[in-house]
């Protein structure tokens, strides 16, 4: 299955507790677009997202749990991983960090157990350099830039970090999965080109609230400058 996504774009379709968005159908039907727009594979949150989306389209889904938005938040233990691979994921994304982990297993046992118990690839979500590099020898299948930014251990650049993107996909042997504030076209490209075997894109595609405040932020100075105008004249 991996092959089918090498050099290809993958979409997270998500939306946040208390979005007009947030529900499951909701999720499948956006699932579907993207699919129609060349989608190699969805990413998605939550057992009723993975479960819905599962039955609406037929490309490969990368599930995973989020558990709260601080810490090890990114489908913490083994109970949820096992959950998020029943719910129907051919990928299981789970915290790939170096942190404690709420349970007391180490990300090698979470990722043995999960591979004994389920049939699914494992994408470790990490946040840095030492991140991939330990969780590919914890046995992850896939390594994800995803929580770079937000762990402390990298900066949180305005775009990828598509030095971490370099710094990785030089070292890991197996695929690296560049995602985190892809927010164009170009971008997404440019994390190929530094090595990425495929990109994840979600905000920038399935997030219209943030998409409208980047082009309402971007309007902001010539919208005071006519109500200034109009002040004057
Ligand atoms: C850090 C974290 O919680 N990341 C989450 C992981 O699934 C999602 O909120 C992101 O939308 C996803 O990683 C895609 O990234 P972006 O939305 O920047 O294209």
């Amino acid at each position: 299955m991996l092959h089918t996504l090498r050099g290809r774009l993958i979409v997270s379709c998500q939306a946040y507790p208390g979005e007009p968005l947030r529900d499951s159908e909701t999720m499948a039907r956006i699932a579907q677009s993207v699919v129609i727009g060349g989608a190699a594979a969805i990413r998605s949150q939550g057992l009723d997202d993975i479960r819905a989306i599962a039955r609406s389209v037929a490309v490969p889904q990368i599930g995973l749990w989020k558990v709260g938005s601080d810490g090890v938040f990114i489908t913490p233990t083994l109970t949820h991983a096992l959950a998020v691979a029943d719910a129907g994921a051919d990928v299981v994304a789970i915290d790939g960090t170096r942190r404690e982990r709420p349970d007391g297993r180490t990300l090698e046992q979470t990722i043995r157990e999960l591979k004994q118990r389920a049939d699914v690839l494992v994408m470790a979500d990490a946040g840095s350099v030492d991140d991939g590099l330990a969780a590919e020898d914890a046995g992850a299948d896939i390594v994800g830039t995803t929580l770079a930014g937000y762990t402390g251990e990298r900066p949180r650049t305005t775009g990828p970090d598509l030095e971490l993107v370099n710094a990785l996909a030089a070292r890991l042997r197996v695929p690296l999965f560049a995602e985190g504030r892809i927010h164009t076209p170009t971008e997404a490209r440019r994390a190929l080109e530094a090595g990425a075997y495929s990109v994840v894109v979600g905000t920038a595609i399935t997030h219209p609230a943030s998409i409208t405040s980047w082009y309402v932020d971007a309007i902001a100075g010539e919208r005071s400058r006519i109500a200034d105008e109009q002040l004057q004249g």
